[in-house]
């Protein structure tokens, strides 16, 4: 399979897109960051988004959730152009996605089920402090966390409590989109695995859309449906692993044949992209 018919796999007729983004350009001054940049992600799938630091991933997730505004190009998200100037309806857009940033990005003043309060405050304020409260908790514990965590204060969390607690809080409004920047940095692997089956779990329960960046490979092995590969300024190539093992692209072969990826499938031990990795070791590098 070429690069072409990879990405082309992308823009099939009748598919459901909750996110379309095409011909994005982003700049710090001289610096280019995207350039001509398309992606369709799919309604219900996980899609990660990979690519070498500094190729733009977090800077592209903002540009969707309108927190950095683009040079040039269309973004649609949920049916909404989030390119159009503001007009309150980007008030209501953003309650139907959570997001998860780099670190929980928690309130450090607020307790945990205080930080999951304030989205529900902040779209919902005509619910009642009780409800508010209980609905925080419901959070707290979807996310894998004990009742106790919610009256908790972030510095008094583990690593891999505050994303759970990070996680609680995208979870406030019931979005159906769910943005998460690199979930399992930081966290020791048993933890990483556990996070990603909270996730997979929350994706089939809650019929999520994710829109997932790490740098884990055993996360895009255990829990993505299709792969998105920054480089270039551009997503060069998107589809399933094995789409992706069988592009003759030095980047992509170095990312999953080198021995981070050879560990990772090994760890995985899924037969199809065995099979494939066999096909394509001697070729592709
Ligand atoms: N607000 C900003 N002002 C200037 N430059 C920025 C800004 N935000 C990001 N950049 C630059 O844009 C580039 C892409 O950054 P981004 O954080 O999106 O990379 P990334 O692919 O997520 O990297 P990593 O994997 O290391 O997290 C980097 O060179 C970064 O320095």
């Amino acid at each position: 399979m070429d690069q072409h018919h990879a990405t082309s796999a992308q823009f099939e007729d009748g598919d459901d897109f909750p996110i379309r983004v095409d011909g994005l350009r982003n700049a710090f001054g001289e610096h280019v960051i995207h350039e001509d940049l398309s992606l369709r992600v799919r309604r219900g799938e996980v899609l990660g988004v990979v690519g070498g630091s500094g190729t733009g991933k977090s800077v592209l997730m903002r540009s969707i959730i309108g927190l950095q505004q683009p040079a040039a190009g269309e973004i649609e998200v949920l049916g909404r152009d989030m390119m159009a100037d503001g007009d309150g309806e980007e008030i209501d857009i953003r309650s139907r996605w959570g997001v998860l940033f780099q670190g929980g990005a928690l309130f450090s003043t607020l307790t945990v089920g205080e930080n999951v309060e304030v989205p529900l405050k902040q779209f919902y304020p005509e619910i009642s402090d009780e409800l508010r409260r209980e609905i925080a908790r419901f959070k707290v514990r979807l996310s894998g966390l004990p009742d106790e965590a919610a009256f908790k204060y972030p510095s008094e969390l583990s690593g891999g409590m505050k994303k759970r607690a990070g996680l609680a809080r995208a979870l406030a409004l019931d979005p159906e989109l769910l943005f998460l920047d690199e979930p399992t940095a930081g966290l020791d692997p048993i933890g990483a695995a556990a996070f990603d089956s909270l996730t997979r779990e929350l994706k089939e329960t809650l019929g999520l859309t994710v829109f997932l960046i790490t740098h884990d490979l055993d996360t895009l092995y255990a829990i993505c449906d299709r792969v998105a590969v920054l480089a270039d300024k551009k997503v060069i190539a998107i589809g399933t692993i094995p789409e992706l093992l069988a592009l003759d692209h030095p980047w992509i072969q170095e990312y999953f044949n080198g021995p981070r990826g050879r560990a990772a499938l090994a760890a995985k031990g899924d037969p199809e992209v065995d099979s494939n990795l066999g096909d394509t070791t001697g070729a592709g590098a």
